[in-house]
């Protein structure tokens, strides 16, 4: 029935929950299990689910674990044994690398070895996608859908988390209208919306791009501190402005503007790895302490949008390769890299050599 929610509704939904806090059951056949975002733990549902009983762990992803020194078994992921009397400061010390220097854990950390893995890869897909920290408490239950009835909890299928890692929801347009620039007068911005009411991501067209001819295109990626405040720890706001810039003088392309704060790790996980810069670690070290992959952006979106939008052909503007790949990949052709080489500070040198030497991006 209509009314019925998709999936990929209930998986939206179970991101809201699990950010506040809430238990959301992730299930596979006969199995399923309880997952809490590490990160939003109260003490009082870690008390409820210890009187539940069941099978729990602290599920964390390989780069995390390689950090505590613990044994990832799973490949890309740990499940933690969680210790006798296990408090939430344990549960967040493991989860959180803020105090890994100040206040190291005392190890090891046992890690399991037995039995499938994959509810705890499907809890840590989610509170990625809720742009939480990727460490989720994970408590196999035999009536884990039932408590989930009688609480009134979300219960999601693991497909349905598999499936929007693999195709990623379709963004339809909304609206648009025009919009002048000091850039470009001939300015219009498109707002574009995933079909399961998620993150939205915008197109800046300029003048009236040809469609029949490869396009100027930029894919920009949020960055509020460098976008908005004119940080000048990356070089986002000057390559903005700058490609910008280029398109206006040109009279015509297309910037993309994706929602995609941190390389995909959402403003707060980017301040926790700005705070590990602080203490030392590169771009790069600092989201792998925290768990994540070096880029946990989702360039597909970018294809489809060029796509949506009738080009397939780009003259794209980046140093990134992966980029050009990624739309290659996607069906769109880009004819030429156009170098962005702007906004380079003392502030930023470093992470931008960071950039070329571990992700490949061309100086
Ligand atoms: N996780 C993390 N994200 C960062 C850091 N510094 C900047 N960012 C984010 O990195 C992204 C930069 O995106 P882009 O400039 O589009 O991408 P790029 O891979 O550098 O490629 P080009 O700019 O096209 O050459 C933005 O989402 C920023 O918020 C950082 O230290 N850590
Ligand atoms: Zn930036």
């Amino acid at each position: 029935m209509s009314l019925d929610p998709t999936p990929s509704e209930f998986l939206n939904r179970a991101r809201a929950d699990l950010r506040m806090g809430l238990p959301v059951v992730v299930h596979h056949g006969p199995r399923a299990a309880l997952v809490i975002a590490a990160e939003v733990l109260t003490p009082a549902r870690l008390a409820d689910l210890h009187v539940l009983g069941g099978s729990a762990h602290l599920a964390i992803t390989a780069h995390r674990a390689a950090t505590l020194r613990a044994r990832a078994y799973d490949g890309d992921l740990a499940r933690v044994h969680l210790p006798h009397g296990v408090s939430p400061q344990w549960i967040r010390a493991v989860a959180d690398p803020a105090d890994d220097l100040r206040m190291p854990m005392k190890g090891p950390l046992m890690t399991a070895r037995d039995g499938p893995a994959d509810l705890h890869r499907g809890a840590i897909a989610l509170a990625k996608s809720a742009q939480l920290l990727p460490a989720a408490l994970v408590l196999q239950h035999e009536d884990a859908c039932g408590l989930a009835r009688r609480h009134g909890l979300s219960q999601i299928a693991l497909s349905a988390i598999e499936a929007a890692r693999i195709d990623g929801a379709p963004l339809h347009p909304v609206i648009h209208a025009r919009l002048p620039m000091a850039a470009a007068q001939a300015g219009r911005l498109h707002v574009f919306r995933p079909d399961d009411g998620g993150v939205e991501h915008y197109a800046i067209e300029i003048g009236q791009p040809d469609r029949s001819a490869p396009v100027l295109a930029r894919l920009h990626s949020a960055c509020f501190t460098g976008d908005v405040l004119g940080s000048l720890k990356c070089d986002c706001g000057a390559q903005l402005h700058g490609a910008l810039a280029r398109m206006g003088a040109e009279g015509a392309g297309v910037l993309l503007y994706l929602n995609q704060e941190g390389r995909g790790i959402g403003l707060a996980n980017k301040m926790r790895a700005y705070s590990l810069q602080d203490q030392g670690f590169d771009t790069v070290e600092a989201n792998h302490r925290l768990g994540f992959d070096d880029d946990e952006r989702d360039f597909r979106i970018g294809a489809a949008l060029l796509r949506r939008m009738g080009f397939t052909r780009a003259r794209l503007l980046t140093n990134n390769p992966g980029k050009v790949e990624m739309l290659c990949a996607n069906g769109i052709e880009v004819v030429e890299r156009v170098p962005l080489r702007v906004g380079e500070t003392d502030e930023n040198r470093a992470y931008l050599a960071t950039k070329a030497a571990k992700s490949g991006h061309l100086l």
